[in-house]
Formats: structure tokens, sequence, C-alpha cells
């Protein structure tokens, strides 16, 4: 099986999941991304049953709208039911790295709101240790070298990603070469440098339920803590 074919069990498998939760005033969370993207789009057949999402970017907005499936701005929604995303790097505690496609902040809010979030993502993301993917740390233009510099004292070696600017209209720095032993700490350590608006480590906030497409099928792994609490 391919990456895409991988992509598409994934989507399907958290649609499957979903499908039975949906009620008229239901808000579904939706992310970014082309596996996000897959789910948009086998979503639409379920529009139905729901009532509208919010989006994590612009770009999902667009598809959903393109779907006519109503978009809320997150300020006027009581509750997100569910939020449903893919990953740049996931592991065995559900903590991520997220932001290859510069939209990590507003999905870190997203993911922030909604009561579960369900995390989907073929196995090449699957790590024992975050950090192989270069980690994306938005920041306010103006002080991109200065956290550049804060992060090379942390031990990373950030880049400017050339061209991009966020929905948010800031920067993205990729930090390279950067293992990330502690997901929590870290993501703290990077939040507390004046002028970082968000980095993409999901530890403080991990996935609920990660569905993970392998050439074996589709693996779902629950946090124990979430489902233990719910
Ligand atoms: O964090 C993200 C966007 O900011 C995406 O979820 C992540 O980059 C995975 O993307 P894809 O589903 O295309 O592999």
């Amino acid at each position: 099986m391919d990456q895409d074919s991988l992509k598409l069990s994934v989507a399907q498998a958290a649609l499957d999941v979903i499908q039975p939760q949906l009620e008229s005033n239901t808000i579904i969370g939706i992310g970014t991304g082309s596996t996000a993207n897959m789910f948009i789009d086998l979503l639409a057949n379920a529009a139905h049953l729901f009532d509208g999402a919010v989006a994590s970017s612009e770009a999902s907005a667009e598809r959903l709208r393109g779907h006519n499936i109503p978009v809320y701005d997150l300020n006027a929604v009581d509750r997100v039911a569910v939020y449903v995303d893919g990953a740049d790097e996931c592991n065995e505690a559900l903590e991520l790295i997220k932001g290859g496609g510069a939209a990590l902040t507003r999905e870190k809010i997203v993911a922030a709101v909604a009561t579960e979030f369900i995390c989907i993502a073929d196995e090449s993301k699957w790590v024992s240790v975050l950090g192989s993917f270069p980690l994306p740390v938005e920041v306010v233009p103006m002080a991109r070298s200065h956290v550049a510099r804060e992060i090379v004292k942390l031990g990373g070696d950030p880049v400017l990603r050339e061209g991009v600017v966020t929905d948010n209209g800031n920067a993205i720095l990729d930090v390279y070469n950067f293992p990330i032993a502690q997901p929590l700490a870290t993501e703290a350590k990077i939040n507390g440098i004046v002028g970082v608006v968000c980095n993409g480590l999901f530890a403080l906030r991990p996935a609920d339920r990660l569905l993970l497409g392998t050439t074996e099928g589709v693996r779902d792994i629950k946090r124990p803590e979430f489902f233990l609490d719910s």
C-alpha cells in the first residue's frame, strides 16, 4: 500500500469512529494537510448529520466550504466535540510534532478547545523519539533572530522557512538536529522564549486517540488517561 492509500484508510477510519456520535448541533474541528483533506472529502458525505466545522487554516476552511459544510469562527461556538488532524511525527505517548503545513498555532488552539483529539497518520510518522522532523516554531517576524539565537542555546539549528507567512501573519523557524527526549519540558521551554507564538510540539495537549495507517491495517491507539476520565 502506498502512503496515500494509508492516509485514506485512516481518514475513513476517523469518519467511522465519529459518525455514530454526530448530532444536528455537533461542531467538528478540522485540521490541515493532505490527510486532513482526505478526511474533509469523506466528511462531505455525512454533512447532513452535523451542524458544521471550525477549521485550523484558511485552506481547510475553503475546502470545507467547497463541500457546503458550514464553517464557524471558533469564538462563535460553545463546544467542539472532536478535532481530527494529521501529524508530522507521533510517538507512543501520542505526543506529536505538527506544523509542516505552517498551521500549528490554529491547530493547537482548536485541539485545546476540542473535547477529543483524534490524530490520523500513516505509519511513516511513527517514531520512538520526536525530532527527526524539524520542529516548526511560529514567531512574530521582528523577533525571529532573537528566537533563533535562543533556540541555538537549546541545542537546535533553526532555519527560516523561506517565503512562508502563516495565516496569522507570522514567520516559521524549522528547528533541525533537535532530538526531543522530554517533549513536555521542551514544549514549555520554547513557548517561554519571547517572540514565540507557538511551537509544533503537542505534548501538553497530546492526541487522545491515534489512528495509524499500516500495511497490516489501521491501528487504533488510545491514550489511557483520556479514556479512563471520560
Ligand atoms: O501539522 C500539519 C499542518 O500544519 C499537518 O497535520 C502535518 O504537516 C501532516 O500533514 P500531511 O497529512 O500532509 O502529511
